[in-house]
């Protein structure tokens, strides 16, 4: 791992992981909601789910495979921004809500358009992302969630360190006065994976760091889910912490999961 702290990129610095997309459809797994939002700084708020299809990453322990491995892209829509729009209005009665954009890596696709054509008419934009394509849209978002993967998540791929750093540099960039809320979200399993959350503390000192108790339960036992499992893992962070007197952190579980274990879109 890198110690290089280099949170302030200048705005010419920084260059797209992806250029534009010239393919304007967007690759859309599914749309649900209203729901809860069951994870991090914006847990508990009703929100409605637009999850894209594609992901750059193969977390093995992924709970949303079937929005990331190509075996299920048959199931993917290819929808335009204005068909994506109409599903989260009718999902929302036509009252501005929260909207998370999740995936998949959301930021593998074209959503800016989407964001303008919602923020016109009230709606706010959350997304969940790993980190590591970057987008210079990530700027008109108002909360963006970064989710640096531990080794716990079983992912082949290492944290690409300057991606991150960039993804916060376009955030920062803000819109119209405005800057997203940034925060990171890390999934834990286990003390390597705690370890590497005391990592990414000490490498971005100022965003809020949210740890996530991991969920162990494959993601196709929809009705065999662990929850004391997930809530000893809980139970054993909070210890960890508190031993460490790490107190700028914050502990949280998937709410939905314990409310509604592996179901899809809820
Ligand atoms: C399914 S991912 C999609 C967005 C993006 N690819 C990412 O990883 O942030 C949404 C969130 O679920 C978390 N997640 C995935 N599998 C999980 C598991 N088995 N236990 C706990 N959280 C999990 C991810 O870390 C991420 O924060
Ligand atoms: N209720 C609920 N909250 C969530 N927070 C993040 C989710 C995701 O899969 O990205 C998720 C999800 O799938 N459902
Ligand atoms: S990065 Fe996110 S969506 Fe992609 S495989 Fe990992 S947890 Fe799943
Ligand atoms: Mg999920």
């Amino acid at each position: 791992m890198s110690n290089t702290v280099s949170e302030s990129l200048a705005s010419t610095q920084i260059e797209p992981d992806l250029q534009p997309s010239k393919q304007k459809k967007l690759s859309i797994s599914e749309t649900f909601g209203p729901t809860i939002q069951g994870e991090g700084a914006l847990i508990g708020k009703p929100t409605v789910f637009v999850r894209t299809g594609g992901c750059d990453y193969r977390c093995q322990r992924c709970d949303t495979l079937y929005a990331v491995l190509p075996e299920h892209r048959s199931e993917w829509q290819q929808m335009t921004t204005q068909e994506v729009f109409a599903q989260v209005r009718e999902l929302a009665h036509n009252r501005p809500i929260l909207v998370t954009l999740s995936g998949g890596n959301p930021a593998m696709q074209p959503l800016e358009e989407l964001i303008d054509l919602g923020h016109a008419e009230g709606y706010t934009f959350a997304i969940e992302t790993q980190g590591s394509i970057a987008q210079p849209w990530f700027a008109k978002l108002d909360y963006l969630t970064l989710s640096p993967k531990a080794p716990g998540m079983q992912n082949p791929q290492p944290t690409n360190w300057e991606r991150l750093d960039r993804c916060i540099a376009y955030a920062r960039q803000g819109h119209e006065g405005k800057q997203p809320g940034i925060c990171l979200k890390i999934v834990i399993f286990d003390e390597e994976d705690y370890q590497y959350a005391k990592h990414v503390a000490e490498r971005y000192p100022n965003i809020p760091l949210y740890l996530q108790a991991g969920n162990h339960t494959p993601p196709h036992l929809a009705n065999e889910i662990d929850i004391n499992g997930i809530l000893s893992r809980m139970d054993w962070l909070i210890q960890r912490v508190v031993e460490d007197q790490w107190y700028e952190v914050t502990i949280l579980p998937q709410l939905h999961t314990l409310l509604w274990g592996n179901k899809r879109g809820v």
